[in-house]
């Protein structure tokens, strides 16, 4: 097996690239851009292992699939859209909160009595019947949308495979409907069209996705740890707080029981002393009722501070990755 580095692909434009940047930054990890920004291959600071590669959103997906990138972020709809049996050739390993969209069925709001897929059915049967023709449905999303449509019984169709402005096809007389991704719904009003009720194909948000037919050697899984380590950290830090606790000078407390009952733990085990100080950590939730539990159950100070980064011997994120190689 090759030893090249770990492939990092992030996406370079478009309304995932602010995101994705900020999301690596505050994870410890700072994108180095080669060359004023005009060059397409970056680094990690700090981490010669890794190799970034800048490239569009739908670029990042087919990289993934053939194995060109070992990991990357993109949008899930260009990962269901563009491979067709997604868990054979990659892992989704964490949605990320950001570039969230969903691919729908749009029609024209004129359509009055076409609220459902159901509607459309009869719309494409009387369309086949009276006019000879089949109705045609302007995308991008070919392949979603054969599925969706067969799930929906409805094969009187055909697509117009669309480029770009897809909200545009039905005033062009290009197309009857569409199926696109939208956020606001703003570009489907301004264009005159409506999503069906049942009509959501995908909800879709960034993830971080890795590729299970890229070439795993030492030097990538080494970075794969290092990468997937400190994001965990930061999201168990972001979610989390630290709740210290002055232990009674006499009596007990159990700390075991209030533990479970405030979804707790206890990162550096048991207090050694009776008298000593213990450091729990709890979801941010739990911080109020923990503390008071901790007040009444004896304790003579309670802290709670945010946390920039907890790390842990455990990788969850790699070891499921790293266990399906
Ligand atoms: N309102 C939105 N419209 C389109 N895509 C969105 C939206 N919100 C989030 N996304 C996500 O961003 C991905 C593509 O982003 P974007 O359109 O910015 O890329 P792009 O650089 O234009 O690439 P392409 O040329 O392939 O469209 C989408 O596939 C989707 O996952
Ligand atoms: O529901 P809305 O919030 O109105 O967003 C949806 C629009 O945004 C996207 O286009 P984008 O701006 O990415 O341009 P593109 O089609 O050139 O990629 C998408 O293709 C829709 O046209
Ligand atoms: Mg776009």
């Amino acid at each position: 097996m090759t030893d090249s580095p770990l492939v990092l692909a992030v996406p370079s434009k478009g309304r995932l690239q602010e995101n994705a940047s900020a999301f690596f930054s505050r994870a410890g990890l700072k994108l180095v851009q080669k060359a004023g920004g005009r060059e397409y291959r970056g680094t990690l600071a700090g981490l010669p292992g890794v190799e970034v590669r800048y490239l569009s959103a739908s670029e990042i997906a087919g990289q993934l699939a053939s194995g060109a990138a070992h990991l990357g972020v993109t949008g899930e709809d260009l990962i269901r859209e563009m491979l067709p049996d997604p868990g054979a050739s990659v892992e989704l390993l964490t949605p990320l909160g950001f570039g969230h969209a969903s691919v729908v069925v749009a029609v024209p709001q004129a359509w009055i009595d076409v609220r459902a897929m159901s509607d459309l059915d009869e719309v494409a049967s009387e369309m086949r019947l009276r006019q000879g023709r089949r109705m045609r449905i302007a995308t991008k999303y070919v392949n979603l949308t054969r599925r969706f449509f067969a799930e929906a019984g409805i094969a009187d169709y055909r697509i117009v495979e669309s480029l770009g402005a897809t909200e545009g096809a039905p005033a062009a007389g290009s197309a009857e409907i569409i199926v696109d991704i939208t956020t606001t719904g703003t570009t489907l009003a301004a264009n005159a069209l409506k999503v069906l009720d049942d009509g959501v194909m995908l909800r879709s948000e960034a993830n971080l996705v890795a590729s299970l037919k890229a070439p795993w050697g030492e030097t990538a899984r080494a970075g794969l740890r290092t990468v997937l380590g400190r994001i965990a950290a930061e999201e168990r830090a972001r979610t989390s707080r630290e709740v210290r606790a002055a232990l009674p000078e006499t009596g007990e407390i159990d700390l075991a029981t209030l533990a479970g009952l405030h979804e707790a733990e206890l990162p550096y085990g048991a207090p050694r002393g009776a008298d000593g100080e213990i450091v729990m950590r709890c979801p941010v939730d739990a911080v109020f009722d923990l503390s008071d539990a901790l007040v009444q159950a004896g304790a003579r100070a309670v802290t709670v501070r945010r946390i920039d980064y907890a790390f842990a011997a455990e990788n969850p994120l790699a070891e499921r990755l790293l266990a399906r190689l």
